[in-house]
């Protein structure tokens, strides 16, 4: 065991200066493996390069991917970038290190790493024997400082699969509350006591415990399990309950865009409303609701985020979202209690959409290393691994084991930019122009709604940054980009920190029709024909429509003025009120070519049919369910167990993600629920 601690090492463990962000997130970039090197021919060239500003400097850095086939870059910024040459202990050093001082000091913290398939999670938090990964390091400079201090250390291992926590050291299954006091328990978790690193690796790790076929998802649904390890810090030796803090590590389960997992989904959601300052949803999945106490105020986290050195599209994905929570985390005023809505969701997640990929498949082999087991991984494409991952398992001999991963050449993959027509912003008193406004939105180049946009941030701020583009003026635009534009003058108007200061709430009508807005049943919903039937009479209402309107309230002292909104917006139905234009002073006409109605129409149809669709999925009956293309008796099954889950578990088409289906079958659905309008 490569493992050493000197005594210079023991007091920089408990006196670590905690003056460090609470939540970092940082990336690292993983060695070229051997058979990646002879399938470049020997010297590979990286896809991704890193631009550092100073190692003190609080600046982020800023990570570039280039796109071979196309020469394009995108770039993202995280808190900080580790090389492929740097390794594993510098990592625990800069980062882990100060978490570990911390829980001598009574806090918990979160260590938990992220990335692609293959990109080197679990390198980095088990390692290997002859090179410790961040967990093993951790749990070494802990029992040396518990020596001095007569502390004394349990860990429990876990593991999340599709939702239920399974104890590792005794297979059985964990259940996760609250108890009177609002502390999060573990009921049923053993703690085992360890005093050396040899005693750690002598525990017997058990795999996922097996799960009754009935519990078993549909064969192609995806089935990807995090592994967690708790170490617990006690007080003293004869008093167990006596907790100091703990330090969790998580080994997530790889990110595949394709299958997107839903305790990782939940998980993002968690850290962007903890940056954002929002309510956070911890229980969205069993994993954020188990690591709520090390996740919350005042714990301290920190996520690495492992990134493939070749072309994978999975790897920018993983990075965007990165960048996204990074660039929220800079925007957040400390003392803010203030909490952000859109549409009764604290917050969107843009799930990046899978794309045209064109998939490589290639083989590594794993390194030959006493703790990485790697049982259950798929082996092809087909079968559902059933055993997960022996995350920190000695008690298992090494396995070779040829491991698929999935190399995307695919540049467009990144869902574009959504926007929300009802967009609340946050302002001080000074009232924006409205005809200022329209002119300009008349007059702006055209906004391009994509890839970049998605990358450069997930803000409304970001929303108001234009990209000019070579599509003629002329070129029918959409509402979103009319909107964007508003956006563009009033950050013009009002510099960059408009969003953050300005508020107004700006929401589409079409003039002089009223519509009752079709997805306002809360509690259950009729059958998808009636919603369709409504739908379609939306239609007809609309092939008559006036030109748009936007309607901009700006009344000074608007108590949520200085709100913050770093929501995601997403596109929705535009509301449709009789007499809204000769009842609101403040709003603006945007006149538009019937081609421009016409498509702006159609794309508020088009976005109310997926919200119905999806309130469909979120409430149906089992029989209704399996009413539609592509969804079977197994698929009703688990849409129905997601439901018990989670009670709204389909928020937007990527959810479908979710229970297996690609985007190719989803936009095969929604394509046979559109075409039933006509029939
Ligand atoms: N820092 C590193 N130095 C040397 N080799 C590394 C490093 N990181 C990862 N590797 C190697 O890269 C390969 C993939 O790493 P690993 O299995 O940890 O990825 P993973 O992200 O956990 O994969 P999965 O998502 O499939 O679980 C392994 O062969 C591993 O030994």
């Amino acid at each position: 065991m490569a493992l050493s601690t000197p005594d210079s090492v023991r007091s920089k463990v408990i006196s670590a200066s905690d003056s460090r962000q609470r939540l970092r997130i940082v990336g690292k970039i993983r060695p070229f493996t051997s058979l990646e090197i002879e399938s470049f021919g020997g010297s590979p060239t990286p896809w991704i390069s890193v631009q550092k500003p100073d190692l003190d400097s609080s600046e982020r850095v800023s990570i570039s991917f280039r796109d071979q086939s196309t020469s394009r870059k995108e770039s993202f910024k995280l808190n900080y970038c580790y090389d492929q040459h740097e390794d594993v202990g510098t990592i625990f050093s800069r980062e882990v290190r100060p978490l570990v001082s911390g829980i001598f000091r009574g806090l918990n913290a979160s260590v938990l790493v992220y990335g692609a398939r293959g990109s080197g999670k679990t390198y980095t938090i088990q390692g290997s024997n002859e090179k410790p990964g961040l967990a093993p390091m951790a749990l070494a400079e802990i029992l040396f400082a518990c020596e001095e201090i007569g502390s004394s250390v349990t860990i429990s291992c876990y593991e999340v699969c599709q939702d239920r926590v399974f104890d590792l050291l005794e297979p059985k299954e964990v259940s996760v509350f609250e108890d009177a006091g609002g502390r999060i328990m573990l009921k049923g978790i053993s703690q085992f006591p360890v005093k050396s690193i040899s005693e750690f690796y002598k525990l017997n790790f058990h795999g996922c415990t097996p799960r009754k076929p009935a519990q078993k998802p549909t064969n192609d649904v995806p089935y990807r399990n995090h592994k967690g390890l708790i170490i617990n810090l006690s007080s003293n030796d004869k008093n167990p309950n006596s907790r100091l803090g703990k330090i969790n590590f998580v080994d997530l389960a790889g990110h595949e865009t394709t299958r997107m997992n839903k305790s990782l989904y939940a998980l993002q959601n968690v850290v962007y409303a903890l940056n954002a300052n929002e309510r956070v949803p911890y229980r969205e999945s069993k994993l954020t609701r188990m690591l709520q106490d090390s996740l919350g105020e005042p714990s301290q986290i920190l996520i690495v985020t492992c990134l493939n050195p070749c072309c994978c599209q999975d790897t920018i994905n993983t990075v965007s979202w990165a960048s996204r929570s990074c660039l929220v985390l800079n925007r957040i005023c400390p003392n803010s209690t203030k909490k952000t809505n859109i549409g009764g969701r604290s917050m969107v997640f843009c799930t990046p959409k899978a794309g045209k990929t064109q998939n490589l498949t290639a083989s590594t082999k794993k390194q030959n290393s006493p703790h990485m087991d790697f049982f259950g991984k798929k082996t092809n494409g087909k079968s559902a691994a059933t055993k997960g991952r022996k995350l920190f398992d000695r008690a298992n001999p090494t396995i070779n084991q040829e491991q698929e991963i999935s190399l995307s050449t695919d540049s467009q993959a990144i869902e574009p930019f959504r926007l929300n027509e009802e967009i609340s912003l946050s302002t001080d008193s000074q009232a924006i122009e409205p005809d200022r406004v329209n002119e300009s939105v008349r007059s702006l180049p055209e906004v391009s709604i994509g890839t970049e946009w998605e990358s450069k941030g997930s803000t409304v701020e970001k929303a108001c940054e234009i990209e000019k583009d070579n599509k003629s003026a002329d070129e029918p635009s959409t509402r979103t980009e009319g909107l964007n534009k508003a956006l563009v003058v009033l950050q013009e108007e009002k510099g960059n920190d408009i969003i953050d200061e300005v508020s107004c709430s700006v929401c589409v009508t079409e003039g002089g029709i009223e519509k009752e807005n079709v997805s306002t049943n809360e509690d259950r919903s009729p059958p998808l024909s009636t919603r369709l039937r409504e739908l379609s009479n939306s239609l007809k209402a609309l092939s008559s429509s006036t030109p748009l309107n936007i309607k901009m309230p700006l009344e000074s002292g608007n108590s949520c003025y200085n709100e913050v909104n770093k929501d995601v917006v997403e596109p929705k139905t535009p509301k449709i009120e009789q007499g809204a234009r000769s009842n609101d002073n403040l709003e603006i006409a945007l006149i538009g070519t019937p081609r421009e109605t016409f498509n702006l129409c159609s794309s508020g149809l088009k976005n109310s049919l997926i919200q119905e669709f999806l309130k469909f999925l979120n409430t149906a009956t089992k029989e209704e369910l399996k009413g539609m293309k592509g969804i079977g008796e197994k698929r009703a099954n688990y849409i129905l167990e997601l439901r018990d889950e989670s009670p709204e578990p389909f928020k937007d088409l990527n959810d479908l993600k979710n229970v297996g289906l690609t985007m190719k079958q989803i936009n095969a659905m929604m394509k046979k629920v559109a075409g039933e309008l006509f029939n």
